[in-house]
């Protein structure tokens, strides 16, 4: 934890309080990444975004982002300890632009320590097994907990299911029912996703109120593993 950059405040960085954080680039040394960037002029910054993954032991959450940032599976259990991160970079129409990804622990006893960091999200992944109905049932407490520490209108919610390779067309068909429920309750956008395959696919006609700055984060999480340019992992940092 203590090589993990900072949690961020909440709001607005530099350019007010719409919760984006734009920073010059070469701000980023302050939290120990990009030692070596070359100058940049003024108008080269990063939009920073941070995403908070959050949800039950086990689930899912560290491979789903290890899919999303690097297109790799471990079918090896390791539990997440307090959180972990990493950074997605691409270029929106030639704008630099950064995801933050915090990967946080399902396990209770790390709870404390993970939900320093829920401060300042843009958005939240809600993350449960649809093998596992406790799991779903247990969503609606993440997403209160997380709330607790960010402003409720302007978060993007996003409630994924996980392993969806486990199970049988049939029993997918009846968890998908409760879960477009939950999706609906909280106004989150559901997706069933394998991070084994690699397969995703939304979930139901959900109305999202229209928040044209976050298209690009919503199109950049959208299609879970596509459209990335680099991903730089926690582990790069710290050489
Ligand atoms: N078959 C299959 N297994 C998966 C999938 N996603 C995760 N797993 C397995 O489920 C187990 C837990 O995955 P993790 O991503 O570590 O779970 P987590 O939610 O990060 O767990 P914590 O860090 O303890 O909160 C691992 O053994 C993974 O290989 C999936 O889409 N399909």
């Amino acid at each position: 934890v203590s090589l993990l950059p900072p949690p961020l405040p909440a709001g607005g960085g530099d350019r007010g309080g719409s919760g984006w954080h734009w920073l010059p680039a070469r701000s980023l040394p302050c939290w120990g990444i990009a030692q070596d960037a070359p100058a940049c002029p003024p108008r080269c910054r990063f939009k920073i975004s941070k995403i908070i993954v959050v949800g039950d032991l086990s689930v899912g959450k560290t491979c789903l982002i290890n899919r999303f940032c690097k297109d790799t599976f471990d079918k090896n259990y390791k539990a997440t300890i307090g959180v972990d991160f990493e950074m997605e970079r691409f270029e929106v129409l030639g704008v630099p632009f950064s995801l933050q990804l915090w990967d946080t622990a399902g396990q209770e006893r790390f709870k404390c320590i993970a939900s320093t960091y829920y401060r300042g999200a843009q958005a939240i992944v809600i993350v449960f097994d649809v093998n596992d109905v406790g799991s779903l049932e247990h969503t609606r407490q993440w997403l209160a907990d997380a709330l607790k520490e960010n402003d409720p209108s302007n978060v993007i919610l996003f409630l994924v299911g996980s392993k969806k390779d486990l199970s049988t067309p049939a029993q997918y068909s009846l968890m998908e029912k409760d879960a477009l429920k939950v999706a609906q309750e909280m106004q989150a956008e559901y997706w069933a996703v394998s991070s084994l395959t690699g397969e995703s696919q939304r979930g139901g006609e959900m109305q999202i109120p229209h928040q044209p700055a976050r298209g690009a984060l919503r199109g950049s999480l959208l299609p879970l593993g596509q459209g990335r340019t680099c991903g730089i992992s926690s582990s790069e940092w710290r050489r």
